[in-house]
């Protein structure tokens, strides 16, 4: 067993290993730019092809390898509300396979900060707004990511337990809506906002008068770009040491219809925006409570207008990637 560790807020060492787990995708790309302009000098990173996180053996021997010190865990399976809806045994079991393989070689291999990346979609569906991280726990799920929930709240739970039996400073944070460069803009698989800027910005080089949305545009999200979550994150983990989990998000929110209304305007498409509402809306509103972020010193810095600005940007120049 490891020796027992105590946290006290300092920054982390530049010079030890740091191992992003997910490094390709939305949130890990994020967190590898975040940490390589900090001046990270030792950063280790693994394809899913070079590392199945599922792969139990495998873990233990790259993490015999590296002996990472800190480890940002961002690597899971994740999708939009269509995604989670379909796939609810893949969601439920890949992610708590990578979680609890992960966790498990770095409390073998010693790892002295983690940090564990769950989803504003652990709490109840009709949580009271804006949620507080007390709310974990208390009512029913939405059931379109039931499973994907309950293995997030698996993954709080580990943290925990590791906490109490290893003495390990590990940490959870759970962010709300996410989205930026480098975001899934699957048609089906991936989630509203890159969505909508893939719909849009296809129907108006297209000249297509009318785009049709999912659902009814009423339930409300919240929405954070990545690099906000980056640099929370990375503060986190220097300043954060508790063993409940904290909300990571902006504290407002819009309705799917605004996010449409502004989503069309930033894109410059000129037609209307249809519903359907045979589709599922998922949870009515989930607007975190970030007080707890906020009480520690951390706060956003791009709002949606700009974040949604350079989103689009990034879209047209990667477009010829999403093309199928
Ligand atoms: N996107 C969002 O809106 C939100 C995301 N989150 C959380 O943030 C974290 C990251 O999400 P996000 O960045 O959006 O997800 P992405 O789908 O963009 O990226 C996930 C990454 O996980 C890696 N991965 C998946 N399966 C495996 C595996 N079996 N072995 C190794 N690596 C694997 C992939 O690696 P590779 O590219 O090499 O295949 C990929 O880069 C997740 O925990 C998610 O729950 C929380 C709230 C909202
Ligand atoms: C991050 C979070 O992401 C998922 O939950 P979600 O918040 O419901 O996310 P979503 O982005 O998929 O949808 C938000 C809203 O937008 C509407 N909507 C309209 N048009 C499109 C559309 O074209 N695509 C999608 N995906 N949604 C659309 C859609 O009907 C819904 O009302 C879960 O994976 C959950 O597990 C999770 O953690």
């Amino acid at each position: 067993m490891p020796a027992e560790l105590n946290f006290a807020p300092a920054p982390l060492d530049r010079e030890a290993p740091v191992y992003v787990a997910g490094h390709r995708g939305l949130a890990g790309s994020a967190i590898w730019r975040k940490l390589e302009a900090e001046g990270f000098s030792r950063l280790v990173r693994r394809t899913s092809a070079e590392l199945d996180l599922k792969d139990r053996a495998a873990v233990f021997e790259f993490f015999e390898q590296e002996k990472p010190e800190y480890v940002f865990l961002a690597a899971a399976k994740v999708g939009g509300i269509l995604a989670n809806n379909t796939y609810p045994a893949d969601f439920l079991s890949e992610n708590l396979q990578i979680q609890v393989n992960v966790m498990d070689a770095a409390v073998r291999f010693g790892v002295r900060r983690l940090l564990f990346l769950g989803s504003s979609c652990i709490y109840p569906k009709f949580a009271a707004q804006p949620i507080s991280e007390s709310a974990l726990l208390q009512g029913d799920l939405e059931p379109t990511n039931d499973a994907y929930a309950i293995a997030k709240i698996a993954g709080i739970l580990n943290v925990q337990a590791v906490r109490r039996q290893h003495g390990l400073p590990w940490i959870s944070a759970m962010p709300t809506n996410l989205y930026g460069p480098g975001d899934n803009f699957s048609r089906l698989g991936s989630h509203v906002l890159p969505a909508m800027i893939r719909r849009y910005e296809e129907a108006r080089l297209d000249g297509v008068e009318s785009v049709t949305n999912w659902g009814t545009g009423s339930p409300r999200r919240e929405f954070l770009h990545v690099d906000d979550l980056a640099s929370a994150l990375l503060h986190l983990m220097e300043n954060y040491d508790g063993a409940q989990h904290v909300n990571v998000g902006t504290g407002t929110d819009v309705t799917i219809k605004e996010l449409a209304e502004a989503i069309a305007a930033t894109v410059g498409y000129e037609g209307t925006s249809e519903w359907d509402a045979s589709k599922p809306d998922g949870t009515p509103q989930k607007l975190l409570d970030v007080s707890k972020l906020n009480g520690t010193g951390w706060f956003p810095t791009i709002n949606l207008e700009q974040g949604l600005k350079s989103t689009v940007e990034w879209f047209r120049e990667h477009a010829e990637d999403f093309r199928q």
